[in-house]
């Protein structure tokens, strides 16, 4: 059984997500479906013009490229690109989602040419909520879900990558590792829950020191280190200081009923000799280390 050909417009329509047929020079010829302001704005305003004046410059011309790509190839393309409402001449004000989409297209060239132009099909499938969903799960990959800094795995792709930049080119990159002190103390007089409100507390303190390029992670539990490119020793020790000083302050106005939360740190640089960032690492725990057995709250 065949559908009758009078249905095919309203087939056509009634697909999910829209289709645009799109000459060679960029004009939109036909717009079909995606009726779902849930999901799209009416695209049957844009027919007649082209991506040159409806789009940004930069986005216009990358529709152009994938245009004769798909075209030059004779293939299906499928492309990922972000496009927003307000991006699109005339659909500003349209009905549908306002912020920005990210949108999957799939383009194919029609077998006939439209007008004497040669011209591809456009079926572009909202995915903003998968998009999202990686984009959740690419920092869960990354992030430490208790204090928002980065993770173990994060700290040692980073260290490796600084190592990669010492070993080529002598760039300096220093390591601290960072270790509450007397931490099971402040669980077990105030309860696991006030533990984890200092080593977030500890981490915001960080965040708020540090420079754009530092790298401060938890290592696990009560452990963090901090990675400092284009540092040496010396400096990495006055940080470590700062730091010192700004987690005992912060921590005594945060948590005012309780004694003073102290960190011990242990400082390390990458040098020669080094085969792997494990080196600068090894002896930023060998400090730590150092420093808990000379005392804790201070820097070795
Ligand atoms: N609240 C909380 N406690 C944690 C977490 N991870 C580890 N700890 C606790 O951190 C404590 C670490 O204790 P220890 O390794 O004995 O060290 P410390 O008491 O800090 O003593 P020093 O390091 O020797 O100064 C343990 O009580 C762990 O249960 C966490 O995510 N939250």
């Amino acid at each position: 059984m065949s559908l009758p050909a009078d249905l095919l417009p309203a087939v056509l329509d009634a697909l999910p997500d829209p289709l645009f047929i799109l000459s060679e020079s960029g004009r939109y010829l036909a717009v079909y479906g995606g009726n779902d302001p849930g999901y799209y704005h009416d695209g049957r305003t844009l027919v007649g013009q082209t991506v040159e004046d409806l789009l940004p410059a930069d986005k216009a011309s990358q529709v152009l490229d994938q245009i004769r790509q798909s075209l030059s190839e004779n293939r299906l393309l499928k492309v990922e690109y972000p496009l927003a409402a307000h991006e699109v001449k005339g659909l500003e004000s349209a009905d549908g989602p306002r912020e920005m989409l990210w949108f999957e297209g799939h383009i194919q060239p029609l077998a006939e040419p439209v007008n004497g132009e040669r011209a591809v099909v456009w079926v572009a499938r909202n995915i903003t909520p998968r998009r999202d969903l990686e984009e959740k799960l690419r920092r869960a990959s990354v992030i430490d879900p208790l204090t928002g800094v980065f993770n173990r795995r994060k700290l040692l792709e980073v260290l490796a990558e600084r190592f990669g930049e010492h070993r080529r080119y002598g760039e300096p990159c220093a390591v601290v590792m960072i270790d509450v002190d007397h931490f099971k103390r402040v669980n077990d007089q105030y309860g696991h829950s006030v533990g984890d409100e200092v080593l977030i507390a500890i981490a915001e303190i960080g965040r708020g020191m540090l420079r754009e390029n530092d790298l401060l992670s938890r290592f696990g539990g009560e452990e963090f280190v901090l990675v400092l490119p284009q540092t040496d020793l010396d400096d990495a020790r006055q940080v470590a200081e700062r730091f010192r000083r700004a987690v005992i302050e912060g921590l005594a106005t945060h948590f005012p009923d309780i004694p003073p939360v102290t960190i011990s740190q242990g400082v390390a640089a990458m040098r020669e000799g080094d085969t792997s960032h494990e080196g600068a690492l090894h002896r930023a725990d060998q400090a730590l280390y150092e420093a808990k057995r000379q005392g804790r709250n201070r820097i070795v």
